[in-house]
């Protein structure tokens, strides 16, 4: 289990983090969706103690805290934090990578062979990284933290580069060493990917996590419709909509649903459709909604 305790990190009057909390437990892959430049990894670097923050703990264990050098040691055997490519050794192969890796923190290397294979990288592992693709360098980074295998792993953009097949190796991979009890955060702006392997998404703005989208339990049901900004104002104009309902991106309206009672629910969508929106469906929010939601102009920036 992993406490971070009222973490702030300021650098200079520019506040990043600002007294964020959160439990993480094993057997969890957290999510963090946020723009470029919100805090995800400055975050990482405070749980990798890479930064120490202005204020604030995390706390291994309910045990270990980098107060002392032997609790760091301690909690360097749990933790891996993400490879960066410009780490990488041009002059060793891939082998030699995972070899460093699986022995630094696993004690053997016994196990790489099953990622070399799992990760389909049996064609280039053996070559020098000086002649890898961004792709090949990418699903190296994530074999290194594989064969490292600690209980604690950090990934950030780990889809960073990978086509749509390595997303989705690397992606049942990741479900796989949850399923063996590791806890992964991974910071990721391919947002729809998230809700594939992450248990909860979390949203960070101005320093904190405004928002926690459990992927599992989020059994909320909404009317969704596309709408532009002039048909959802003749919508507000015409019905009353609930305080609770969203407009997203200036494009969705999603009315709740699965809290109404039948006959409201028969209500609603006699409106939806008297409006004449044939666009519509009965479903649940995903992280690209909230995304959307939360970070609306930065969204269309993009
Ligand atoms: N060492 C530093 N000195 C000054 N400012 C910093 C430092 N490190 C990060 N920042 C600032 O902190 C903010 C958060 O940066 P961070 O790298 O954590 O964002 P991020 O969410 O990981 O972004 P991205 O999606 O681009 O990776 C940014 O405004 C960045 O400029």
């Amino acid at each position: 289990m992993l406490k971070i305790k009222d973490v702030s990190v300021s650098f200079k009057d520019h506040t990043v983090l600002d007294q964020l909390s959160l439990t993480a437990y094993e057997g969890e892959i957290i999510g963090l969706a946020a723009p470029n430049g919100t805090g995800k990894t400055t975050l990482f670097n405070v749980i990798a103690n890479y930064l120490k923050p202005n204020e604030g703990t995390v706390v291994f264990n309910d045990q270990y805290e980098y107060k002392s050098e032997k609790d760091e040691v301690d909690i360097y055997k749990q933790l891996t934090p993400f490879p960066d490519q410009g780490d990488l050794f041009e002059e060793l192969s891939g082998v030699d990578h995972l070899k460093l890796y699986a022995n630094m923190w696993k004690g053997t290397s016994k196990h790489i062979k099953d990622i070399i294979k799992e990760l389909n990288m049996e064609s280039y592992v053996k070559n020098k990284v000086k002649t890898y693709s961004l792709g090949m360098r990418q699903r190296l980074c994530f074999g290194m933290m594989a064969a490292a295998d600690s209980s604690i792993m950090l990934m950030d953009e780990v889809m960073n580069g990978l086509d749509v097949s390595n997303v989705a190796l690397i992606s049942e991979k990741l479900i796989e060493m949850k399923n063996n009890q590791k806890l992964m955060f991974v910071a990721s702006h391919l947002l729809e990917n998230l809700d594939l392997y992450a248990d909860r998404v979390l949203f960070l703005k101005d320093g904190k996590i405004i928002h926690e989208h459990h992927i599992h339990d989020n059994h909320d049901t909404f009317i969704k419709v596309s709408l532009d900004p002039n048909r959802y104002n003749e919508f507000k104009q015409t019905y009353d909509l609930p305080e609770d309902h969203h407009y997203i991106s200036d494009r969705l309206l999603c009315i709740p649903f699965s809290k109404l009672t039948l006959s409201e629910q028969t209500t609603w969508l006699e409106r939806v459709i008297q409006f004449d929106e044939r666009e519509f469906e009965i479903g649940t929010l995903g992280t690209l909604e909230y995304y959307e939601k939360y970070y609306h102009d930065s969204y269309i920036r993009k």
